[in-house]
């Protein structure tokens, strides 16, 4: 997949903009507050309809105006160039999206046309932050490589919120619980072994990735599945209803899942370097896209903000070797265009642009 033209109008401070990207790398460069960032938000919005920085897509609308719009035309696996279109009003709580000239029946449906890979300092998360972002990175990936995921988490979801709901009220209804119960087992196992499946295919890909970016050695990726694994799910949910009721929600299941990232058995975070982190990280992201591919023939639009940020000249040169054999859609950005003059395989098909104030122009 990759963007073919991206209009913008009145997107934060980019009040007019026409761009024509390579589908292989792509670099912007400008100083800080130009708008380069809010150029990777807006392909970021075509993809999920919101923003990676802001709650609320309405403080997106540039300042003097009362609505945005990014339109793009994307280039799918066959080659068929189809249109994409996102608007918001400021007035209005809805937002507008037009897929190949219709409403999606979903943001997923977007979502899977347009696969995204956002590397910026929140990537971080992955590391730093709770299990959520954990859980989120994998579902991102078992999400576009199983097109069935995304039914089962629904009823897993749906289930949980329903039990969750009767231990609030605090209301043991044996026969209701029972129901539910059921259904979170049977949706809930499902989740699991197709988290588990994707990680078994993820894990050689990261490694040899890893092992191109760093010299990070005896690395571990581990799953919890989120439940005590020498019992099924239904007999967890039942040993604990007690506990469950006392706590008003459901501790165990899919939803406590997480990821541990170690290295020589401690907490990756706790022994990592900032731009050791970043490799790691980016590794992780990258492997995702390369599974993509390889399982779908997919390949998904990387957003790397201020690519040189925590990494020294060496592995800067590494990340964009590695980068530039992915052959995907790539978007950079740096302030420093020196940075990232690295001894490009195939200089000739990059793109550069200069960010400023808004406009965006080929760097000449
Ligand atoms: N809704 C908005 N309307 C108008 N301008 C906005 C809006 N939201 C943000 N801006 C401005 O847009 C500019 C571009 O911000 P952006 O984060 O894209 O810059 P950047 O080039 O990525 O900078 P940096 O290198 O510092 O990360 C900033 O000056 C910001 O104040």
């Amino acid at each position: 997949m990759s963007i073919q033209r991206l209009r913008l109008k009145n997107f934060r401070n980019l009040q007019d903009v026409d761009f024509h990207p390579t589908p292989g790398l792509n670099f912007l460069i400008g100083k800080n507050g130009s708008g380069k960032t809010s150029l990777l938000e807006a392909i970021y919005l075509l993809s999920l309809v919101r923003s990676f920085r802001s709650k609320k897509l309405k403080n997106l609308i540039n300042h003097s105006t009362s609505s945005f719009t990014v339109f793009a035309n994307f280039v799918d696996t066959e080659g068929q160039v189809y249109p994409l279109g996102v608007q918001r009003q400021e007035f209005s709580d809805e937002t507008e999206i037009l897929l190949r000239g219709q409403r999606p029946g979903s943001i997923a449906e977007l979502t899977a046309q347009l696969p995204v890979q956002l590397i910026n300092p929140d990537a971080f998360r992955l590391l730093e932050g709770g299990p959520k972002d954990r859980r989120q990175f994998i579902d991102w990936g078992v999400f576009h490589v199983e097109p069935s995921f995304i039914f089962v988490w629904q009823r897993f979801q749906r289930a949980l919120k329903q039990r969750n709901s009767l231990l609030r009220r605090g209301r043991m209804d044996p026969l209701q619980l029972q129901l539910w119960e059921k259904e979170i087992a049977l949706y809930g196992e499902e989740v699991t072994t197709y988290r588990e499946g994707y990680l078994e295919e993820l894990r050689p890909i990261f490694a040899h990735l890893l092992a191109r970016l760093s010299d990070i050695q005896d690395f571990r990726l581990s799953f919890q599945r989120g439940w005590d694994k020498n019992l099924p799910l239904l007999d967890n949910l039942r040993a604990g209803r007690e506990k469950d009721l006392d706590q008003g929600f459901t501790q165990s299941g899919p939803q406590r899942a997480d990821l541990r990232v170690t290295i020589e058995g401690r907490a990756a975070i706790e022994v990592l370097s900032r731009g050791q982190q970043k490799l790691v990280v980016s590794a992780l992201k990258l492997a995702q896209g390369e599974l993509l591919a390889k399982k779908t023939g997919k390949r998904c639009i990387y957003l790397i903000d201020d690519l040189p940020a925590e990494l020294d000249e060496e592995h800067r040169q590494v990340f964009c070797k590695v980068l530039e054999e992915q052959a995907s859609q790539v978007f950079i950005t740096s302030v420093d265009e020196a940075a990232l003059k690295v001894d490009w395989k195939e200089p000739e098909q990059n793109l550069w642009f200069h960010v400023e104030q808004g406009q965006i122009r080929p760097l000449s």
